[in-house]
C-alpha cells in the first residue's frame, strides 16, 4: 500500500529527534523531576510509561490513568510534548482525555492485529501522532502491516520505532538490532521517519553509546532512550535507564553525519563504488556457477539412490570456510552465515533436481 508520511514531530527540524523520559511513571515528583532536568536539553518529546507490559505477572505493571494527570503537569510546567504507550482502546481513549500529544503502540502490541485494529479504530477521525515499535519478532511485514492499519484509520503523522528483535539464546543485546529490517523498512518508505530506541535494544547502560551512533551512520532520524533520576532504583528496567545528566553527555557525543554529502566531491567515492560493482558481478557469477555444480552433483545423486544431505562434507567446508575467514580477518560469524545459506540454496537446487 503506497503511503504518504508526514513529520510527527511539526516543524521540520534537522535530525536527530530526542524522546527521553523514564521507563514508568513512578511517581508526580520523579515524573516531574526528570521532566524539568530534561527541559533544558531541548528535547523534542517527553516519554514515561503509564500501562507497562511486563514478561511476568508480579512486576511493577504501571501506574495507571493516574500517571496521565502527571503528564498533563509536565507539559503546563515545562511546556514539553509527551507521549506514552497504548495498547488498547480504553488506554487511546484515557490519553485523548488528558490530551497527551503522542501516542505509541509497543512491541508486544505491534505483533496483534487485532489490538494494533482496535487502536486505529479508536483513533478514527483523530489527528494524533502516533509511533509504532517493531514488533518483538524479526517480521517486517507486520510492522509495516500495523503502520498500515493507522494509516488507513486516517493517521498520517506517524514514525517507526526501532527496539530491536527477540532472539532465542546469550547474544550481546537484549533485543537484537537486526539492522536489516529497519533498513529495508527505510528503503520503501524513505519519507517515514525511524527512531532507535537504543534502550530496548542494549537493555545495559555502558553500549546505548555505541549503539545509538550505529543508528545515526544508518540515518535514523532520531532517539528514544529511557532517561531516570535514580536509575538504580527504578521500579522497571533499571539497568538499562541513565541519568538526564548521562544522557545529555551522550547526545553531545553523537557524531551526525550528512545523509547525501552533496557538499563534498564524490569521484573518490564513485571510482570505490565502480570497484565494488565489478566484485559484486563477480560474485553472482562465482555463486551461479557454484549452484551450478549442486546441480551436477544432484543428478548423480539422483543417478546413484544417494541423499542430498552429507554431514560430513558440509562440516569440512564449514571448518574450512572459517579457518579461511580468521586468516583473512573476515567475522567468522558472517563467513558461517554466508555459508549457511549458500548450502541451503545448493539443497534447494539439488531438490528440484530430485523431483
Ligand atoms: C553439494 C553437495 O550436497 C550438499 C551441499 C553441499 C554444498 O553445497 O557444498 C555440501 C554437502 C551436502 O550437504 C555435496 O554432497 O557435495
Amino acid at each position: 500500500m503506497e503511503m504518504k508520511f508526514e513529520n510527527p514531530f511539526g516543524a521540520d527540524k534537522k535530525r536527530p529527534y530526542i524522546i527521553a523520559g523514564p521507563c514508568s511513571a513512578e511517581t508526580e515528583e520523579q515524573v516531574l523531576g526528570i521532566a524539568h532536568e530534561l527541559k533544558d536539553q531541548n528535547i523534542d518529546l517527553y516519554r514515561a510509561g503509564i500501562w507497562k507490559p511486563r514478561t511476568k505477572p508480579g512486576s511493577f505493571e504501571g501506574v495507571g490513568a493516574l500517571g496521565l494527570k502527571w503528564l498533563r503537569r509536565v507539559k503546563e510546567e515545562t511546556g514539553l510534548k509527551v507521549t506514552t504507550e497504548v495498547a488498547n482502546r480504553v488506554h487511546v481513549d484515557e490519553c485523548l482525555y488528558h490530551d497527551i500529544d503522542v501516542l505509541w503502540i509497543g512491541a508486544r502490541t505491534t505483533v496483534n492485529p487485532f489490538s494494533v485494529q482496535d487502536i486505529a479504530d479508536a483513533l478514527e477521525g483523530v489527528d494524533i501522532p502516533v509511533m509504532v515499535k517493531n514488533p518483538i519478532n524479526a517480521d517486517l511485514k507486520l510492522w509495516i502491516g500495523g503502520i498500515e492499519r493507522l494509516y488507513k484509520a486516517g493517521i498520517t503523522k506517524i514514525a517507526a520505532i526501532h527496539r530491536g528483535f527477540s532472539s532465542f539464546g546469550e547474544t550481546n543485546y537484549r533485543n537484537a538490532p537486526t539492522w536489516q529490517i529497519p533498513i529495508e523498512l527505510k528503503r520503501q518508505f524513505p519519507d517515514l521517519l525511524i527512531i532507535n530506541d537504543n534502550s530496548h535494544i542494549c537493555g545495559r547502560r555502558d553500549i546505548l553509546k555505541d549503539v545509538a551512533q550505529v543508528a545515526m551512520d544508518l540515518n535514523f532520524d532520531g532517539l528514544m532512550t529511557e532517561v531516570h533520576n535514580n536509575p538504580d532504583k527504578a521500579w522497571s528496567d533499571a539497568a538499562q535507564q541513565i541519568t538526564p545528566k548521562v544522557f545529555g553527555q551522550l547526545v553531545s557525543d553523537l557524531v551526525i553525519r550528512e545523509k547525501g554529502g552533496t557538499s563534498v566531491d564524490q569521484s573518490d567515492l564513485a571510482v570505490l563504488r565502480s570497484k565494488i560493482d565489478v566484485l559484486d558481478d563477480e560474485l553472482l557469477r562465482i555463486l551461479d556457477d557454484r549452484m551450478k555444480l549442486a546441480e551436477e552433483i544432484g543428478v548423480y545423486k539422483k543417478a546413484n539412490n544417494i541423499s542430498i544431505l552429507q554431514p560430513e562434507r558440509w562440516n569440512a567446508i564449514l571448518e574450512k570456510s572459517e579457518k579461511k575467514a580468521t586468516n583473512l580477518g573476515l567475522s567468522v560469524e558472517f563467513i558461517n552465515k554466508l555459508f549457511r545459506s549458500v548450502h541451503q540454496e545448493s539443497i534447494n537446487h539439488q531438490e528440484e533436481i530430485m523431483k
